[in-house]
Formats: structure tokens, sequence, C-alpha cells
């Protein structure tokens, strides 16, 4: 598993904290942010991740310094959506049924990150900036001259198959199977392929950016350590030709043809960052006693909603881990929960599946609906001895979110949509005795 191309990437790690970089030495202001010339004739903007009066442990913001002002751009005009679509997503009726998908094709015609944007549904309201859009991408060419920002939200993006070269704004990240990437809302960042084709998923997070969810009683360290995040350092193009800028704003695609790169921030200092991280670096906790944990102990970043502990988001890791619960029924229980769960396999298999969940693939568990191990899951589990298990056989996540997830029309249509998927509860026999 894992990126099989090596990174000579320099990164700048932690979570949250203020970032120093400069492509060029004396691109940075000393002292200020705003002086009457920036340094080396560079232009200094503010990028605001959130308002400017939301306290200072949430607030994140970054100033560039950049050749050309974002603000020198001519108009955006609609281009067409492809297969993304946003929230409220109104296409079909809410859907009680449990979703299963096999993996989606690669393409076979040239198609890049945008083009191959294929969304599986979501719940809230992009200009309400609440609710999250579930998307797959599949592609087999890079972006090229084409720059791509979400207004609407941030994009987590989890590849399957496949290492992302991400040109941002702010430096260079590379992310492979096993690791995730994110990109904050409104950054502008190209997708460069670095195999031959590459596929996987995105969490579009409309609501407040993703952080690490507070330990409580765990203590001071445990699950995703903050160092561990990694932010690019400042690499800008000076780049003076067409390059079309792509914008998703309100649920839509613009673009505007720029006569330069916007990608050529030559410094940059703040705490408003993309970042990637290797899931393998997840620190999973669980029982030494028995029972089996509820998922939110493998919580590696939370995107909070207005109420206390309720997430607008949740990214959740089951990673390699040892089993060791005594009289416990240890793969995942049966269960109906009020928040909603899409799942998606980076490799191998899951604990709470025999088959049929495979990687590339995804399941939707929406609110309240009925889910658990499958029948064959179920009965060997029950019989199997209890002796330290380790689970090592897979990397699965889920994106659990508040509210429930209204398919697309088009996932649900989609040819790689497994029918019968309730067959696999079928056949859990009766065993009820009264002594
Ligand atoms: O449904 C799932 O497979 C996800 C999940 C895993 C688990 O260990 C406990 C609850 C839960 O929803
Ligand atoms: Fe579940």
């Amino acid at each position: 598993m894992g990126s099989t191309h090596d990174t000579d990437l320099t990164y700048s790690p932690g979570f949250g904290n203020e970032h120093v970089s400069e492509a060029v030495p004396g691109a940075l202001p000393i002292g200020r942010n705003s002086p009457q010339r920036a340094p080396l004739g560079l232009y200094a903007e503010q990028l605001s991740g959130t308002a400017f009066t939301e306290p200072r442990h949430q607030n994140r913001r970054s100033w560039l310094y950049r050749i050309r002002p974002s603000a020198a751009h001519p108009p955006f005009r609609r281009i067409d959506n492809g297969r993304l679509r946003s929230a409220p997503f109104l296409d079909v009726e809410p859907d009680p049924n449990r979703l299963r998908w096999s993996a989606p094709a690669l393409p076979d015609v040239p198609t890049d990150f945008v083009q191959g944007l294929v969304s599986v549904g979501g719940n809230g309201d992009v200009l309400r900036r609440e609710g999250i859009g579930i998307h797959w991408y599949a592609a087999n060419t890079s972006m090229t001259n084409r720059v791509f920002s979400s207004s609407d939200g941030e994009f987590l993006i989890v590849p399957e198959h496949g290492t992302l070269l991400l040109r941002t704004e702010l430096g260079l990240l590379q992310a492979g199977p096993g690791e995730v990437a994110l990109i904050p809302r409104g950054l502008r960042f190209r997708v460069e392929l670095l195999d031959a084709t590459a596929r996987g998923y995105v969490c579009e997070n409309y609501g407040q950016a993703f952080r690490l969810p507070d330990l409580g009683p765990i203590g001071a360290n445990g699950l995703a350590n903050a160092r561990d995040f990694l932010a690019p350092v400042a690499a800008f193009e000076d780049r003076e030709e067409p390059v079309e800028v792509i914008n998703k704003f309100g649920g839509n695609l613009w673009a505007a043809t720029y006569d330069h790169s916007p990608l050529d921030v030559v410094g940059w200092h703040g705490n408003l960052v993309p970042y990637v991280y290797d899931l393998r670096r997840f620190n999973v906790l669980g029982s030494l006693s028995y029972d089996h944990p509820d998922p939110s102990i493998f919580t590696v970043l939370t995107a909070p909603s207005d109420t206390p502990g309720l997430a607008n988001a949740d990214f959740v890791v089951f990673a390699p881990r040892w089993l060791v619960g005594e009289d416990t029924f240890r793969p995942p229980y049966f269960h109906r929960n009020v928040m909603s769960e899409f799942m998606g396999l980076i490799e191998g298999a899951y604990d709470a599946k025999a088959e049929g969940f495979v990687p590339g693939g995804a399941s939707l568990h929406n609110m309240m609906s009925a889910h658990g191990p499958d029948r064959a899951t179920f009965d060997k589990a029950s019989a199997a001895e209890l002796k330290p298990q380790k689970v090592d056989d897979g990397l699965a996540f889920m994106f659990e979110t508040r509210w429930p997830v209204v398919p697309t029309s088009g996932a649900l249509a989609a040819d790689h949509r497994q029918e019968g998927y309730d067959e696999v509860w079928k056949g859990l026999e009766r065993h009820f005795r009264t002594s």
C-alpha cells in the first residue's frame, strides 16, 4: 500500500499552527503584513478561512505575497458542471435503503481531476455553508493550464488508486493511497497524476473547517498527532500564458481565462493551509477489556456544526489494530445511527463485511437505517476463539455526517451500484430460546 513515489517534497509540519515560508528569500515583510510596498515588488493579499472576528483558537487566515493580486482577473462565465452536484440535493427523494457500489470504472477518454468528479450525494446547503458533498474522482490525465478551487467548501481528498501531485497556491503536496489531502475553501490548485490513472473519494465540507478532535480523558497525545500533518512550503509559477481558472461557486462551475498562472505566491505565512496526512500514522486506540467501542474513537478530523458534539462531518479511519476484547462480539455491532454513514475502502477488506465492500467502492447507511456485520461475518465472529487478533488486512474510512445523505440520481442509476445489497443480511438465523 501507499505511495510508490519517493517524496522529495519539503513540508512544514503541524496542525493549526502558524507556518512561514519563502520561495525567494526576503519575500515576506518583517513585523507587519501590509507594508506600503511589499518586498520584491510583490502584492500582499489575505486569504480568510474564518470570519475576521471568530475566536482566536479557531481563526484561520494566511497572508500571501504574490506576483499579481488575485483580484486581477476577467469575469467568470458558467461552464458545464459535468457530473458534479451540490447541496441542496433535490434530484431524488431521500432514500432509506442501504446502498452499496463497486468501484467506478476508470475513464477511457481523457479526463482530468475536475472532469472526473462524480457526485454520490450530500446534504445541507452550499449557500448556507452547512453540510457536505460526497464525490468520487476518476482521472487519467493531469490538469494542464487549468486550476480549480471550490468557494463552496474544503476538499478532503482520499486517494484509493494512483498518486496525486497537488500544486496549490501555497506550494506542492503529494498524496497517494493511504494518505489524505485537504485543500481549504477557495484555495487554487492543480491536480497532476504521478501514475497513469487515479481514483478516490472527496468529502467537500461546506461547513466549518475540519480540525483535530478534542482528546478529553485520552490525554495530550493520541489519535492523529498534530505534527504528522504536513503543509507545503512556498513554490510559485511565473507563467504569463492563458490559464483557465475554475471556481465552484453556489453549486456550479464557473471559469475565467487568466493571462497568468494564479499559482504565483512567492512567500506566505499563516494558519490557513492545505495539508497531507498519512493515515498509517494514526494512533489507533480501542478497548483493552471488553465491548466494541463506538467508531468515534477512530476520528482523524472533525468538522463541527453549531451544536457542540454534533459534527457536520467526521472523517474516521479503520486502520490496522489489535482486537483483544474478552467475551466480546468484535466486529462492528448491529446498529441504527442518527448520523449518516458513507464508507469507502482504500485497500484490502473491512471487518464488518466478508465480501462485496471492495476497494474504490462505497456504502451509504443513511440516518437510522439498520446495518452492521453481514451474515458471514456474524456467524464467524460469534463462534471465533477470542485470542488477541490483529486486524491488518485493510484500510477503510467513513464520512459520518449529521444529516441524511440524499443521493444523486446518477449514483442511484450507476451501473456499478450493487443490486441486492440487502441480501448480505438475509438468513441471519433465529437463535432465540427461553432458557
Ligand atoms: O457501520 C460501520 O461499519 C461503521 C461502524 C463501525 C463500528 O466499529 C461501529 C459502528 C459503526 O457505525
Ligand atoms: Fe455504522
